[in-house]
């Protein structure tokens, strides 16, 4: 097993060249965030946004529009209900799914449309209720796709496993990793107090930084935006998703310096003058 360390940040974040476009950065797609879960899926494409996505989209109940755009004007929106929705997620690099998203008959509707309409040169980020959601019904996990990152923490995983929190070892999780998602490429990140990454290819990482007063709802959510907005820039590899770990909980520990309760958002706000000190 190895740590994550810094030199993570400086391997993946790159200086923008001055002839890009917002294309050049990545189009992420989220979807979550139901009637009483809006908050998540606000600070998921929050957390997109300030870790350099170049274009994000919420698709998401109604009622949470004016929030979003309150708070995010750079965000686009799209009702969960509209039926372009199928055409919008084709021409996404990246959709992450699951904060907030609950799990009713509609949830499962959306996960399956997401199924059945996703590519080969798409990856896509499973968080939360979307977790749940497979585990009840492993046919809503996509065979065609380019990368399935899934982002348990150890219940959701308990949940996706069947493995109860105390026998959730390196060599169990690794076997239920491959078991789960047999053909696809995938990565779990199973987080803790000391998150985990696994490959299917018995690769371990541990991240050795982060802290307790990160344990405010919405982190997991803060994490599952970030992931998204590097690897929609960076590309779909494990050092996408190492660095995105590493920096979430860096933010973390620089804001618990004199703080006692880290707010997911103050990590997001953190996020553009973390990358430009590791930019190169
Ligand atoms: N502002 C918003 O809109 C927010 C909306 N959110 C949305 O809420 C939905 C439900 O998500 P969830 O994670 O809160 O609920 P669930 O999956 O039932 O897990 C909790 C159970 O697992 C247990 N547990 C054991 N180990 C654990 C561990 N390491 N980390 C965490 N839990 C651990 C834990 O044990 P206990 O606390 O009882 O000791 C408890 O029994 C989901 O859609 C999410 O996106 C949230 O993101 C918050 C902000
Ligand atoms: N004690 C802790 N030390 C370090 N990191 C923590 C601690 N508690 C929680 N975290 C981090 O906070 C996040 C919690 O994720 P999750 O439970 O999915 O939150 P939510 O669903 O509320 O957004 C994870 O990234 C986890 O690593
Ligand atoms: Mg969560």
């Amino acid at each position: 097993m190895a740590e994550i360390t810094e030199d993570i940040l400086t391997k993946v974040i790159k200086k923008r060249p001055s002839n890009s476009h917002k294309g050049n950065y990545g189009r992420v797609l989220l979807i979550g965030g139901s009637e009483n879960y809006g908050g998540a899926i606000i600070m998921a494409a929050e957390a997109a946004l300030n870790s350099g996505a170049g274009l994000i989209s919420v698709a998401t109940h109604a009622v949470n529009l004016d929030a979003l755009h309150a708070r995010n004007p750079e965000v686009m929106f799209i009702d969960w209900r509209d039926r372009n929705l199928v055409n919008l997620m084709k021409k996404m690099d990246v959709i992450v799914c699951g904060p907030g998203l609950g799990s009713g008959t509609f949830a499962l509707q959306l996960m399956s449309t997401i199924c059945q309409n996703i590519s080969q040169n798409q990856i896509l980020i499973l968080d939360a209720s979307a977790l749940d959601m497979i585990s009840q019904d492993a046919k809503l996990i996509p065979t065609q796709v380019g990368l399935v990152v899934i982002t348990p923490h150890q219940m959701e995983w308990q949940r996706l496993s069947q493995i109860r929190i105390s026998y959730q070892t390196d060599s169990a999780n690794l076997d239920a990793l491959k078991k789960i998602f047999p053909t696809q490429n995938a990565i779990l990140v199973l987080k803790s107090n000391h998150t985990h990454v696994y490959t299917k290819s018995n690769q371990i990482f541990v991240n050795p930084i982060g802290n307790p007063g990160m344990a405010t709802g919405g982190m997991g959510d803060t994490l599952a935006g970030i992931i998204g907005g590097f690897t929609a820039q960076f590309g779909d590899s494990l050092d996408s998703v190492l660095a995105a770990v590493f920096i979430h909980s860096l933010a973390g520990d620089k804001i618990a310096e004199n703080n006692y309760v880290v707010r997911p958002t103050e990590i997001s706000a953190m996020l553009p003058q973390l990358m430009s000190q590791y930019a190169n």
